[in-house]
């Protein structure tokens, strides 16, 4: 569940908001796009939902949790509930495609044993299993977007977040990622991608779509 009341996010040493007067509520376990213009603040928009900005002003609930008031640990166990696929998949590329994915757990003092079954059961549901020992950079646009995925999922996340999750996936691909996420959603995720792609929306069947400008709420539609 996610709940804004008029709230406003203003980035470190900017002059002024922006993100202003955002006003929605999602209930868990439902699919949002994240739509607007370049510029119309979904970054800033996915940035407070991964708790990467607290709120300037306004009300904000993530999980029943209130983030404005929470505290340190609190924001670093809610942290722990979100999945994020960033724009930029940001893999450690030192590291295997095993060892990036397995990293979320390992914080979480796993033993390796069920690392390793959650790692290989993530990767095969993401269809990436042939590259587990690969560098990320000896890998593909589109199998190092399906193994940045793969990590936000490996926590089970309560909400994931998206930041353009297809724009280097094969039109097979995408599709194959929205049938992803609906599964999510049938275990009860709430999901949220931000995108460009109008291919990919008008084809995946109708859904609720946020919809900004100029860092506000523009509306909230079906498409
Ligand atoms: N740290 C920052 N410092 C200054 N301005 C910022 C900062 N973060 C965001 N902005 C401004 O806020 C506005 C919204 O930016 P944001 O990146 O959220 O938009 P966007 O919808 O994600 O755009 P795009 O689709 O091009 O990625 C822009 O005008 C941007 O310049």
């Amino acid at each position: 569940m996610i709940s804004l009341h008029d709230v406003s996010m203003k980035p470190p040493g900017v002059g002024k908001p922006v993100l202003h007067g955002l006003t929605l509520h999602i209930p868990q376990g439902e699919f949002r796009w994240l739509l607007g213009p370049s510029g119309a603040g979904k970054s800033s928009f996915l940035k407070l939902l991964t708790l990467g900005a607290k709120p300037f002003s306004g009300h904000m609930e993530v999980l029943g949790v209130p983030v404005s008031r929470a505290n340190r640990s609190t924001l670093r166990d809610l942290r722990r509930r979100i999945g994020f696929v960033p724009q930029d998949y940001r893999l450690i590329s030192e590291w295997s495609v095993y060892d990036n994915i397995a990293l979320p757990l390992r914080l979480k003092n796993h033993s390796e044993r069920s690392i390793r079954k959650e790692v290989f059961n993530v990767l095969e549901w993401l269809d990436v299993a042939t590259h587990t020992y690969s560098l990320p950079t000896t890998l593909s646009g589109g199998e190092q977007q399906r193994v940045a995925i793969a990590r936000a999922l490996i926590n089970r996340p309560e909400i994931l977040l998206a930041d353009e999750p297809t724009n280097a996936l094969e039109a097979d691909q995408a599709r194959h990622l929205l049938t992803t996420f609906q599964e999510l959603i049938d275990l009860g995720t709430t999901v949220i991608v931000a995108t460009h792609n109008e291919f990919l929306v008008q084809e995946a069947p109708p859904a609720q779509a946020i919809m900004l400008r100029d860092g506000t709420l523009d509306r909230q539609t079906v498409l």
